[in-house]
């Protein structure tokens, strides 16, 4: 009964997972919060993820790991692999002008030829939220801290980079071996700098690197970026000191994977599914065979975690919405579903257009929360919880129509996601989105889609061409539909107000 071990080195927290590589059973699993921010240091991730690693009972006796993890997050390493400064995630926005400035320059000074050209060449328009932006940002902003950049890597990449005993000199038993950082095309896909569909060097893999548009984005591109690998490929072995103390050699460690790309191949996600996911993020995903280029920025086209596309749209605002509504209610989790499930769907006309952090879609970065509609009768806690809650999903059914219009089919909705917990959230959803909605049971997709890959890293090392191992789909119960339209009707007489 080998073990294997996935990670999720997500915004808030990091999670740890240990299963039965045969079987997929959980057999333990450790979880440690990260430092809230937009712009965090990456030891940060690194002690998280040696305290989840303890609370998951040590990982000695794993033969494979890979890590999941947030997407995006500009990691800038020096030539002795010091982190030059804190990384910035994927939910910071100030890189929105140098997203824009970077469409019109790829546009020859037309943003709508600009924004086609970035989706057809990488799968999506700019957005701040995206590495080539933050490049840029970095290469105005702050010309020193550029100037000294090496290399430049993902937080799930630089996290499996530091497992396999590289870093700062004093601070790594391997040293600061920059071409020995990997990653995969799913995390790859969401840089801004690599066509996932692109002819690839590997048989069967597509994908490639676009040092061209990283040339236009960073002014240079005489940095080390990390080996993309097949979605099956060992990136080499993870430090004996961290895991694997059981196996020869240390634990194999796989790709890793962007955390939707993850949470799909957790999931056993299928061209039909939709996973819409409630953490930090909104994600409304689905996985397809090839991704399409929407011009309008509304659907991303990464890859997935097998060799398909992840076709996403993505909210700043999610479960953190409903941490506001708490602090501002003083309500537990129990008591705002309560609250929220207490008042009637629509609010009696309570609106939350939910633009808490700024958003990415709609593109609005520098945009702030509206709340419309506020009466007498409107003036109650369990009006503002339910105002929340419908705010926080109303975005992400715009999400899900943008993917309809490309044509993705939606057959089952499958709802994720810390969030995804609350029952006021889950009865909600079925009203707003107006379709059956299946609730997996509680767990962390994320970090099961990569200890998932580590258990098909396993197989393919001992039988080259294996396919990922078929564990048993997550259990689902299923609400039924309860279509209420007058919820996205009052949201969408009001959303472009705010
Ligand atoms: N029962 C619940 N109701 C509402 N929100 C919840 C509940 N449980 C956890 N959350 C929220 O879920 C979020 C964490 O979810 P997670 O998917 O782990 O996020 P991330 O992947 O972005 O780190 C937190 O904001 C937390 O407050
Ligand atoms: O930006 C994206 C995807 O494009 C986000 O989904 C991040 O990957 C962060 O995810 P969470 O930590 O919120 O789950």
């Amino acid at each position: 009964m080998p073990l294997v071990a996935g990670v999720d080195t997500s915004t808030q927290s990091c999670k740890i997972v240990v299963r039965d590589a045969d079987t997929g059973a959980l057999v333990r699993s450790g979880s440690a919060k990260h430092p809230d921010g937009t712009a965090i240091h990456p030891d940060h991730w690194w002690d998280a993820f040696l305290a989840a690693a303890r609370e998951a009972g040590g990982l000695d006796d794993v033969a494979a790991l890979a890590v999941g993890g947030q997407q995006h997050g500009l990691v800038a390493l020096d030539a002795e692999g010091r982190v030059i400064r804190d990384a910035i995630l994927w939910n910071d926005t100030r890189s929105a002008q140098a997203a824009e400035d970077l469409i019109h320059e790829l546009g020859d000074g037309d943003r709508e030829t600009g924004a086609q050209r970035w989706a057809d060449s990488t799968g999506s328009v700019l957005v701040a939220s995206l590495t080539i932006t933050k490049l840029r940002w970095l290469r105005d902003a702050e010309p020193d801290h550029a100037a000294r950049v090496a290399a430049v890597a993902l937080p799930h990449d630089w996290l499996s980079w530091r497992i396999a005993g590289y870093g700062p000199a004093d601070e790594s038993p391997l040293g600061p071996d920059l071409d020995a950082l990997f990653t995969d095309r799913s995390d790859a896909s969401g840089t801004g700098y690599y066509d996932a569909e692109a002819p690839g060097d590997d048989e069967g893999t597509t994908g490639a690197y676009r040092r061209d548009l990283l040339r236009l984005g960073f002014g240079r591109d005489d940095v080390a970026l990390p080996r993309v690998l097949a979605p099956a490929e060992s990136g080499g072995v993870a430090h004996p000191s961290v895991a694997g103390g059981a196996v020869d050699g240390g634990a194999l460690l796989g790709p890793g994977t962007g955390d939707n790309a993850g949470a799909a191949l957790g999931l056993g996600m299928q061209p039909g599914d939709i996973a819409i996911s409630l953490g930090t993020s909104g994600v409304v995903s689905a996985v397809a065979p090839r991704r399409t280029a929407d011009g309008s920025g509304a659907i991303n086209g990464f890859a997935d975690a097998t060799g398909n596309a992840l076709m996403l749209a993505v909210t700043l605002n999610a479960a953190r919405v409903l941490d506001a509504a708490r602090s501002v209610l003083g309500a537990s989790f129990d008591e705002l579903a309560d609250l929220a499930l207490a008042a009637p769907p629509g609010s009696d006309g309570l609106v939350l257009v939910p633009y808490l952090e700024g958003e990415r879609t709609p593109n609005r970065p520098d945009a702030t929360g509206t709340l419309h509609g506020i009466r007498l009768a409107t003036s109650t806690r369990e009006h503002l919880a339910r105002a929340y809650t419908e705010g926080m999903l109303c975005g992400l059914a715009d999400g899900l129509d943008a993917l309809r219009a490309q044509e993705v089919p939606v057959e089952r909705v499958l709802l994720i996601g810390g969030a995804a917990q609350s029952p006021a959230v889950q009865q909600v959803a079925t009203q707003v989105f107006g379709l059956p909605i299946s609730i997996p049971e509680p767990g962390e997709y994320v970090a099961d889609g990569a200890a998932r890959q580590a258990a098909w890293v396993l197989a393919a090392a001992e039988a080259p061409g294996a396919g990922a191992p078929a564990w048993s789909a997550a259990v689902s119960r299923t609400l039924d539909a309860d279509p209420r339209p007058v919820v996205r009707e009052q949201y969408a007489a009001v959303r472009d107000l705010a």
